[in-house]
């Protein structure tokens, strides 16, 4: 019923900024001499979820770490085009990569705790933004694990380290640690590739949950995953955008044959 309410309501194309969470006009992006995104434009709703799909070596990762400006530590890059967050062009030169990075927190597919305690992995983003006091940590510990739903699991063992927890908890360590600087955007690459089914639902639950507090965009490989858990879906092919809308109509009633044919397994 939710998502009938937000089809009507949700025309991408003309999605209004103050439901606008990125908006991505006219971007293409080169590794040398390879032309691997070509003049994507879309809007990304804002407290939603949205999927990026398309076969291997589309420009997936690519894409969604445009988001951040992750693509600049990559020598070679040269990106064009213009990504509105918050009203400001986050390709400017002038960008703050910190702040931005803080702002747009980023989750990848091999959970990646730092070899710290668990207390410590959650703050480091805010002792690095300088703050000291140790209520104010405790607390924004506190708030992040609970966001990240594991709290419950960690609270009488915070100042063990980190790597003792299991892949599903040291993904939502992770993203807590992205949390604790609460984010308004938070970038997915394949959070639960490396992880059992249980522990997949898991985190789907907790993408569903974290609508409330910041948008998602997430990459998966998994069809079922994106048509489970996204509110739109983007169809990539070859670094275009083919096809972008609300997910049940994507996987559905796809209007593009290309969609259909991946969706339908025909390729890829
Ligand atoms: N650092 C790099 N230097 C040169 N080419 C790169 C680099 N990173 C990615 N590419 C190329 O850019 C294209 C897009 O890669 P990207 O990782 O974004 O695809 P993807 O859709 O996320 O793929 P996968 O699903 O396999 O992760 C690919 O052809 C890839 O080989």
């Amino acid at each position: 019923m939710l998502k009938l309410f937000e089809r009507e309501q949700l025309n991408l194309a003309k999605l209004p900024a103050e439901q606008t969470a990125i908006e991505v006009r006219d971007l293409n992006l080169w590794f040398g001499d390879k032309h691997v995104l070509h003049n994507i434009t879309m809007r990304i709703p804002r407290h939603r979820i949205t999927a990026l799909i398309g076969q291997s070596g589309c420009g997936k990762s690519t894409l969604i770490s445009c988001f951040n400006r992750m693509n600049d530590l990559i020598d070679n890059s040269l990106t064009e085009g213009e990504i509105i967050i918050d009203g400001r062009n986050i390709n400017h030169k002038k960008e703050n990569l910190s702040t931005l990075r803080s702002n747009v927190g980023m989750v990848f597919q091999r959970p990646n705790p730092f070899p710290m305690s668990i207390y410590d992995n959650v703050c480091y983003g805010l002792r690095l933004q300088g703050i000291k006091q140790r209520r104010l940590l405790d607390d924004a510990v506190e708030q992040a694990l609970i966001k990240a739903v594991l709290w419950d699991e960690v609270k009488d063992r915070l100042f063990e380290t980190a790597t003792t927890l299991s892949g599903g908890q040291q993904q939502r360590l992770v993203i807590a640690r992205a949390l604790a600087l609460k984010p308004s955007i938070l970038l997915l690459d394949e959070p639960t590739s490396a992880l059992d089914p249980l522990t997949t639902l898991t985190i789907e639950e907790l993408m569903a949950d974290l609508k409330k507090h910041c948008t998602i965009v997430i990459v998966t490989h998994n069809m079922q995953q994106a048509a489970r858990v996204s509110d739109y879906t983007a169809f990539l092919h070859q670094g275009e955008l083919v096809e972008y809308s609300d997910s049940d109509t994507l996987f559905t009633l796809p209007h593009k044959k290309q969609t259909e044919d991946y969706i339908t397994g025909r390729y890829g």
